[in-house]
């Protein structure tokens, strides 16, 4: 499906807050891999995922993507990060129809998703009622009921259970399959097949606005 794409990250450097976080990120994501991005608490793993997806500029570097026409980057990708963005007094299967209607290209359906992650029986309980490992497994679902070639995936196996990490294992796997294309924090093993891995390392020097910090 994802046949022709290709996300290339060259050199990228990030601030936040005046301070340097990283430089020197480099990569290509190509359909059918799956970058794992580790490095210590405070290393900038989700700020690397927010730039990708659109939500920070870089300070160097560049991001670039290509063979989608004229679908820009954050239309072909899902983002799931520690805000899971669900509505509480919605439930699971209202919050799925409203993410597939909202974005669009729609893949399996509502009641399909929560299958998927052992859901199904949570389908009218307003997520405001779910446990934080049931809820994160709703937001997982989500990349399911629109089609967005790459996956964005913040610490995936927050909260999940060792059944659902299996799971969301499978289902990566399956996005991969299928020519998808992943690129997920982690502090835990995910047991991907041969992915790529990138380990961030924070800024050795703090960026010239920025002063000493730490
Ligand atoms: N909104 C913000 N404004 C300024 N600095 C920020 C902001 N958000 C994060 N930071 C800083 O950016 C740095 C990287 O944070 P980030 O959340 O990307 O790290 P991480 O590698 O994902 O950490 P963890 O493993 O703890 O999740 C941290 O020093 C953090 O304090």
């Amino acid at each position: 499906m994802g046949q022709g794409l290709r996300l290339s990250v060259n050199n990228l450097a990030c601030e936040r807050g005046g301070r340097r976080i990283f430089e020197g990120v480099s990569f290509t994501l190509l359909p059918g891999e799956a970058l794992v991005i580790t490095g210590r608490n405070g290393a900038g793993k989700s700020t690397l995922l927010e730039l990708l997806a659109g939500r920070l500029h870089p300070a160097g570097g560049k991001v670039l993507w290509e063979g989608a026409g004229e679908r820009s980057l954050p239309e072909c990708l899902h983002y799931v990060g520690h805000r899971d963005a669900l509505k509480s007094a919605l439930t699971a299967q209202e919050n799925l129809d409203f993410a597939q209607d909202f974005l669009g290209n729609p893949a399996l359906s509502a009641r399909e998703a929560l299958e998927a992650v052992g859901l199904v029986h949570a389908a009218r309980l307003p997520v405001g009622y779910l446990s934080a490992g049931q809820r994160h497994r709703v937001a997982l679902a989500r990349l399911l009921v629109a089609y967005r070639p790459l996956w964005l995936l913040d610490e995936p196996t927050s909260a999940l259970d060792v059944a659902s990490q299996e799971t969301l294992r499978e289902l990566l796997e399956d996005h991969r399959a299928k020519g998808g294309m992943i690129a997920a924090t982690t502090h835990a093993p995910l047991f991907l097949s041969e992915p790529k891995e990138i380990r961030i390392e924070r800024s050795a020097a703090p960026s010239a606005a920025a002063g000493e910090w730490q």
